[in-house]
């Protein structure tokens, strides 16, 4: 590995208010622009590449040494990184680890996103807790507000969804039941779930309308994790609800805030974001506690709940808010959090076993 003298020079990240940060860019010359988020886990940080719910944020890594176990072949959560840029404290160049096989200077570099390093990440997460809604450009010189606030508007257009769903549709082999995962920028992680459970997968577009669905004959529908504001896909609740009443449904992240908005609920957003690897949501029926994997900016609005439809199955523990999700009647379930883990921890797996169980349960009576 050639890990040295990866960096561009100095970089800047300049905020919509006019704050500029500086630090040392790596990875892509030209502007990295969108949501500063931040994310609190202390490893991980492939899979954060990776993950598409990513797409339009630039993430802050509250961890001060980043990248010092490389990239490798196996960890990745898509095929190319989706997020708009990241912020380190430490960037380590020589990265020791016996898969690692490459660093992640050279992965900025030729998946062509910026990386600035040496900056205050705390200050910055400072910033995110108290403000909330933060907007920020990485560039190789600093931006005047004007600037930052066009970026601003280039941003708002793009179709963060469509731009990370799979254009087309692919199928995995498996012997058990047939689940249709309708990609909203789907980790690799869920995937590798349910084969891991023995099903056949078919993994379709976003856009699949619900004849198309049927014709799949599923016996399991799953609507995964994806970026963006889960509001702006609204126009396609009707036909998803068609499909989620048909078969035996499960809502991963925005696949869960979906559910909720086709039930005529609504979703805001968090003050500041769940991003790590260590957030205890209860299971409201045992009064277990999880110690759950989260990636998520938007929540379901509790009050706006129709709760003779939706129930609560688990609630966050340190702010209250609503984590799962349960139709009254139907085979529909939906977490807030990430079941498959990757990265975080995999104590809520058995989410895919309910699924699985769902699907055998009330399946055959759901096609009657
Ligand atoms: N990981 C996800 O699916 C994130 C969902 C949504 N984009 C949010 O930020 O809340």
């Amino acid at each position: 590995m050639n890990l040295y003298n990866k960096s561009y020079g100095p970089g800047y990240l300049t905020l919509e208010d006019g704050q500029v940060f500086t630090g040392t860019l790596y990875g892509a010359p030209m502007a990295g622009f969108g949501e500063v988020v931040f994310q609190t886990g202390m490893t991980g940080y492939q899979e954060v590449m990776t993950d598409p719910s990513f797409a339009g944020q630039i993430v802050t890594f509250t961890y001060p040494l980043i990248g010092n176990y490389g990239i490798n072949d196996v960890d990745n959560e898509a095929l190319r990184p989706a997020l708009a840029g990241m912020l380190v404290s430490e960037l380590c160049e020589q990265p020791s680890h016996y898969r690692g096989k490459y660093s992640l200077a050279d992965i900025a570099e030729h998946y062509s996103f910026p990386i600035l390093a040496g900056v205050d990440t705390r200050t910055i997460t400072k910033l995110v807790r108290s403000e909330g809604d933060v907007f920020g450009v990485i560039a190789d010189c600093p931006l005047t507000v004007e600037q930052v606030a066009g970026f601003r508007t280039k941003h708002r257009k793009k179709s963060l969804v469509a731009n990370v769903s799979r254009p087309q549709t692919e199928r995995f082999s498996g012997n058990g039941e047939h689940v249709v995962v309708l990609d909203l920028g789907m980790k690799q992680s869920i995937l590798d779930a349910l084969l891991a459970r023995g099903c056949r997968v078919t993994v379709v577009p976003f856009d699949t309308t619900f004849a198309q669905l049927e014709a799949l004959q599923p016996d399991g529908l799953v609507l995964t994790n994806g970026p963006g504001d889960p509001a702006d896909l609204r126009n396609y609740c009707s036909e998803w609800r068609k499909a989620v009443e048909r078969f035996p449904t499960l809502g991963i992240c925005l696949g869960h805030q979906m559910i909720a908005l086709m039930y005529g609920a609504q979703t805001g957003r968090l003050a500041y974001g769940h991003r790590g690897s260590n957030h205890p949501v209860k299971e409201l029926n045992s009064g277990k506690v999880y110690i759950t994997s989260q990636n998520h900016g938007y929540v379901v609005k509790e009050e706006t709940l129709d709760k003779r439809q939706l129930t609560v199955t688990y609630r966050n523990v340190n702010d209250g808010t609503v984590e799962g999700l349960r139709h009254l009647e139907l085979p529909i379930m939906s977490v807030q959090f990430h079941p498959e883990a990757h990265p975080g921890p995999s104590d809520t797996s058995f989410i895919f076993d309910q699924f699985l169980q769902m699907m055998r349960i009330m399946g055959a009576k759901h096609y009657a």
